[in-house]
């Protein structure tokens, strides 16, 4: 049984005067992501990558259409029983920042979620937020430092450590490495494919860049016009 199965899903945008402009950001896509798999996601900008991705995920409401989480399905789903998959499912953006408050510590960037959702007794925390920090291959004395004193590269890489610990199934990784240099940009790919290998996640991942999403993915879906047009 696949992981994610999405069928016939539509995400349309009202706007204008008594909201009768439609915007067919997304116009009925489906497929389907088994467990450890990769989808690739490619097309141009504006095409309605980053939509179908938060809708996938219920950041979004979706218009109609169809999601099966682990044969469960969560189109419907409202407050709690949403709440209750949140750590099941996971985004990463293409920009760390966003998701990082510049007050805030390393060490506590990560631990937030954890703490949040009650993952962990207090006791396990700092030996949990070490794991976290050596699977993404960062050195321990950041955890003490602020956002701003890091690299981009390792901002992303703190990004992925705060959704690792949510032990998550599912990822959509919404270009998580084209602000990146080419260089660091690998590193991350690598990192992604060997955490995925490592923990057997699903992946959506978004991309303009073809190359990228060949390298990463299983299967890649091309989009256009808020439909996928093909598959290879
Ligand atoms: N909140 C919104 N209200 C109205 N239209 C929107 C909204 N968000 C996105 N759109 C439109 O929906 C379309 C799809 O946008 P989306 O961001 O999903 O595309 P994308 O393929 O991810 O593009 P990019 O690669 O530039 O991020 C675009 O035409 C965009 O202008």
């Amino acid at each position: 049984m696949a992981l994610l199965k999405v069928e016939n899903l539509k995400k349309y945008y009202y706007s204008g005067l008594f909201k009768k402009e439609i915007h067919r950001a997304v116009d009925g896509v489906s497929f389907d992501i088994g467990r450890g798999e990769t989808l690739g996601l490619v097309g141009k900008s504006g095409c309605g990558k980053s939509t179908l991705g938060r809708t996938v995920l219920k950041l979004l409401d979706p218009t109609s259409g169809s999601i099966f989480f682990d044969g469960q399905d969560i189109s419907g789903l409202k407050g709690s029983d949403l709440k209750n998959l949140g750590t099941r499912m996971q985004i990463i953006f293409q920009n760390p920042e966003s998701c990082l408050n510049p007050r805030m510590r390393i060490y506590d960037a990560i631990a937030e979620p954890l703490r949040l959702h009650r993952l962990f007794e207090r006791d396990e925390e700092r030996g949990r937020i070490q794991e976290l920090i050596e699977a993404v291959s960062l050195s321990e004395e950041l955890l003490f430092r602020y956002p701003r004193e890091l690299s981009g590269g390792q901002l992303q890489r703190v990004a992925i450590a705060r959704v690792l610990g949510m032990k998550p199934e599912f990822i959509v990784a919404d270009e998580p490495t084209s602000m990146l240099d080419p260089l660091v940009q690998a590193q991350i790919l690598f990192l992604l494919k060997k955490l995925q290998t490592e923990y057997r996640i699903s992946f959506l991942f978004i991309s303009h860049d073809m190359r990228v999403v060949e390298w990463m993915s299983d299967k890649v879906a091309l989009m256009e016009g808020g439909k996928i047009i093909g598959f290879r």
